[in-house]
């Protein structure tokens, strides 16, 4: 294992929350709440550090004690009440508020109840080409209300599913509400997939409503979708009812009923009351092989997890906007939803994020008056790398925090977004987040009353016991170790779709510790309770018994200005050696000479060790991602193995199928 390059002294912190934010934040007033009625331990005052380990630990050493609060702090609705908050703790198989019923969408609908706020915007939605257009509370309750009266005419009961095939614009939200108010369960994907991809998802859960779009516009073209929905509309024989959207203004299909006519009528919505552990919606995430996992998540365990997540940890309420860049296709258009159930309102972007320039995403922040922005690691490096001055540039005085995920944030890119904003005398809360699908949450990442050191997120998230362990399964500080949960969590997958027996979600996750969530990304817990995180574990490089993280040498190497891109690969040889070359997509206008090599390898050894400089640096045409954006390295791996492509990686799952030829080639190469 390699030692964390943070040791346990106090280093400074890069940012500190002032007495005010600290006192304001919902967290401080839950802490206080949740200790005179629910028997968390006092606050320590003057030691927000101290508080927020108290908790912590409270909340997953007691978890009904901290759930029961989260419900009551929220003002959850069960329908009928919970007999108990955790029947079973067993992972998988945790069973949690038996007896209770309620209704997800009942609660992301709950501020338009409030006359006071009716009339203020639920959704504000831009594009590439218009002004933030308003979607008010009152009007999006009553189409929800509509639609969900219309998906019941149409036959649609509990538990059937609903798909989406559309980018991240209004009708979606109400499209994911309606459903969810009728008991079906929600899916969606991007239209930038194509037709195979979501085939290979859609086809698992049997959708029996589709809405579509005939088209989106992306870096100012339009892109026509037509034949891929009616591909999909042949491949999708359970489908009763397709809803045209006309996003290009086109006429629907034959046999395709109009978006307008279904959520017109004023209707008053009409929640069904569902379990706790009914389905809400199907997420997937891409297996590397295979068919994509399609990953059931509860309504009763998200609404939990959701409130805990954007009410304690992104401090979100009725006075806030939240932005997050993403599209349907990626779990944080479900997270950025969760902001209505607080009673924010949410930011939809549907438009490249640097069409027409890189500062596109920031332009969005400042037209909707964002007060959280949350946006991928990989954008805020394309952002200090182009040199721009989005908070100097631009009126972003309403931005509070700026988020990230996708990947770990480099320690660059915290003093970017610190540095850029106080330059323009902004105080800034820099969060970077860590989680994942497969929760549909964070296990790790803001807390509003702690302070925010360069390379780390903050802390693990409340009610998750998030812990680094060895291989013998003994936690570990200070030391790499595999990111586990050792406690059930309400968001985690009630199963797999298409997993009769539960085999591959067991496999998925408890292999490795029996009975322990391993989620398989290198984390270093630090013993100031901060969290790095180092990448993906199983794709694991592990030179001479040491293990590294991939993420610690794509940020040494991003750095120099010729490298645009790069993917590290470890490869065990059948001789028993080990060969770990570096690919390296290059900028525009550079050149991999020898003067490079040498610069990438001195920029890894000094700033990482000798043993993280690689054997070879290989020019590449690119580095393949998955849908979502992050790199391919298991497939790769296997490809360089000799696995033959279409065993080495599920098409559908890949942005540039054409860039692994490359690697294949280099495969053959090697073997020759
Ligand atoms: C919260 C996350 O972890 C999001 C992601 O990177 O997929």
């Amino acid at each position: 294992m390699t030692t964390a390059p943070h040791s346990a002294h106090r280093p400074e912190p890069l940012w500190q929350p002032g007495p005010d934010r600290i006192a304001g934040a919902q967290v401080t007033r839950f802490h206080t709440w949740a200790a005179a009625h629910h028997g968390a331990p006092a606050p320590t005052p003057g030691d927000p550090a101290a508080s927020y380990a108290d908790l912590h630990r409270w909340s997953v050493d007691d978890l009904p004690a901290f759930w029961r609060a989260v419900a009551a702090w929220f003002d959850v609705r069960f329908a009928t009440p919970y007999e108990t908050v955790l029947a079973d703790r067993a992972m998988p198989g945790a069973r949690w508020f038996p007896g209770a019923t309620l209704n997800y969408a009942a609660h992301a609908l709950r501020a338009a109840e409030d006359p006071a706020r009716a009339d203020e915007p639920a959704l504000l939605y831009v594009d590439e080409t218009h002004e933030p257009t308003p979607v008010t509370w009152r009007r999006l309750r009553a189409q929800v209300g509509s639609l969900a009266a219309e998906l019941r005419r149409l036959g649609v009961r509990p538990g059937d599913r609903v798909s989406g095939y559309l980018p991240n614009v209004p009708e979606a939200v109400v499209a994911l509400l309606a459903t969810a108010a009728v008991g079906g369960v929600w899916t969606s994907c991007a239209p930038d997939f194509g037709a195979r991809s979501v085939l290979d998802r859609f086809q698992q859960i049997e959708p029996v409503v589709l809405f579509t779009v005939d088209g989106y516009r992306y870096g100012g073209k339009e892109h026509d979708r037509r034949d891929t929905v009616t591909e999909l509309r042949a491949e999708l024989p359970t489908l009763r009812a397709v809803v045209h959207i006309p996003l290009l203004g086109t006429l629907a299909p034959e046999g395709a009923l109009n978006w307008s006519d279904l959520t017109g009528n004023d209707t008053e919505p009409v929640y069904e009351q569902v379990p706790f552990d009914h389905p809400l919606w199907v997420l997937y995430s891409s297996g590397t092989t295979g068919l994509p996992k399609a990953i059931v998540q509860s309504q009763g365990g998200i609404l939990l997890e959701h409130l805990k997540q954007t009410g304690l940890h992104c401090d979100l309420g009725p006075d806030d906007r939240f932005f997050w860049y993403t599209s349907t296709g990626w779990m944080m258009w479900n997270f950025l939803v969760a902001g209505l159930l607080v009673g924010s309102t949410i930011v939809l972007y549907d438009g490249s994020p640097g069409h027409p320039d890189i500062a596109a995403q920031w332009r969005v922040a400042e037209a909707t008056r964002a007060t959280v922005f949350g946006t991928s690691a990989a954008y805020v490096m394309a952002c200090r790398k182009a040199g721009i001055h989005p908070a100097r540039d631009l009126d972003l005085s309403a931005v509070t925090c700026v988020a990230t995920t996708g990947s770990p944030l480099p320690p660059d890119g915290f003093r970017w977004l610190h540095d850029s904003f106080a330059e323009s005398g902004a105080d800034l809360w820099t969060a970077s987040v860590s989680g994942g699908t497969d929760v549909c949450s964070c296990f790790a990442g803001a807390v509003p009353t702690l302070p925010v050191h360069i390379g780390e997120l903050q802390a693990p998230c409340l009610g998750t016991d998030l812990q680094a362990w060895d291989p013998q399964g003994k936690p570990v500080i200070d030391e790499v170790g595999e990111l586990v949960v050792t406690n059930p969590m309400p968001s985690m997958p009630t199963r797999f779709w298409n997993d009769p027996d539960g085999t591959r979600y067991h496999d998925s996750y408890f292999e490795m510790y029996p009975g322990v969530w391993r989620h398989g990304d290198w984390i270093t817990v630090t013993s100031r309770g901060s969290v790095i995180i180092h990448g993906r574990s199983d794709s694991t490089l592990n030179r001479q018994g040491v293990r590294m993280g991939s993420a610690d040498i794509y940020e040494a190497v991003e750095r120099l200005p010729e490298i645009r891109e790069s993917l590290v690969i470890g490869l065990e040889l059948p001789d028993g050696g080990y060969w770990m070359p570096l690919f390296v997509h290059l900028a525009p206008g550079s050149t991999l000479d020898d003067a490079l090599r040498d610069r990438i390898k001195r920029t890894i050894r000094e700033q990482l060790s000798p043993r993280h400089v690689p054997d070879d640096i290989i020019e590449a045409p690119g580095v393949p991602h998955t849908l979502t954006g992050k790199r391919i390295e298991v497939p790769v791996k296997r490809l360089l193995q000799g696995t033959p492509l279409d065993k080495a990686v599920n098409p559908g799952s890949v942005d540039n199928l054409e860039l692994l030829h490359f690697y294949e080639q280099v495969a053959r190469d090697r073997a020759q």
